[in-house]
């Protein structure tokens, strides 16, 4: 099942972020209670960064099993693994530093020390995640959670900041990656937004997660989350491309919901 998409707004980005926060660590618990470990995709960007520093300062935190969850990216920017642009170090610096997260559960993207090119940095990702996919399979979580394909680990949650370009992820308007059909990560080159290179999941390694959250403020990204919601092509709006298998939800402030259509807003 794709999931249509449901619009939680709240009134301005600190509430928002505080709200993320809050419905992350509830729902990592749950899915722990389950299944004994959880898979979140995280995000770059300012409210991505910003719930995840919201969920290091809540006293809430400790009730998620850290040491068991598994983390990947998106996207990342193809720059040194130490450069304050990369999304994993600001992830580290907001959240990564203050749990107590396994090591081996965190994958991130590979950076320019590690490769000659984005395009290498992306095959080097696509290989970790078909390796995860293969242990998840050889250990048959003999769980209730449906078949996902075999190339991917199961995404329970992946997080997606908008840019005002309606870009998500490191997927830009009318480029190639946004196009791109076979592979799960691609690497991306002339990114409009800097730095230039970068590598991505595709949108249909991100349409496999069971929840996608799309986590949105402010003003100047109103019109892009107004056309992705209307419906636009992904190819010009990629921000109306990714939809969960069970849930996709749009957790935005009240800027960045001024030109949501009007019968997706709920009335209070
Ligand atoms: O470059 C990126 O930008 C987007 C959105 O960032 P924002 O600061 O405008 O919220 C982000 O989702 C993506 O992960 C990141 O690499």
């Amino acid at each position: 099942m794709s999931a249509d998409p449901r619009v939680s707004i709240h009134p301005d980005s600190t509430v928002l972020m505080a709200a993320i926060a809050a419905r992350l660590i509830t729902k990592l618990v749950d899915i722990q209670d389950k299944y004994g470990e959880a898979t979140v995709v995280l995000t770059g960007g300012s409210i991505g960064i910003g719930s995840l520093k919201a969920v290091a300062d809540s006293p809430a935190s400790p009730a998620v099993d850290w040491s068991k969850v598994n983390f990947w990216w998106g996207d990342e920017r193809f720059v040194a693994a130490d450069d304050p642009e990369r999304n994993a170090r600001q992830a580290h610096e907001a959240l990564l530093a203050h749990i107590s997260a396994d090591p081996a559960r965190i994958q991130v993207p590979g950076s320019t020390g590690d490769f000659g090119s984005p395009e290498e940095a992306a095959a080097d990702y696509a290989r970790r995640l078909g390796e995860a996919a293969a242990a998840e399979h050889a250990a048959d979580m003999s769980d209730d959670r449906p078949e996902h394909p075999a190339a991917l680990p199961r995404f329970d949650i992946v997080l997606l900041g908008v840019g005002p370009d309606a870009h998500v992820a490191s997927l830009f308007p009318e480029q190639a990656g946004i196009r791109e059909k076979e592979l799960s990560v691609v690497g991306v080159r002339n990114s409009p937004k800097p730095p230039p290179e970068r590598v991505s999941l595709t949108l249909p390694a991100i349409n496999t997660a069971s929840e996608i959250w799309m986590v949105v403020a402010g003003e100047d990204k109103a019109g892009a989350v107004g056309l992705a919601l209307a419906g636009a092509n992904p190819v010009q709006v990629p921000a109306a491309g990714p939809r969960g298998r069970n849930e996709t939800l749009w957790l935005i402030d009240e800027n960045a919901a001024s030109r949501v259509p009007e019968q997706l807003v709920r009335k209070g």
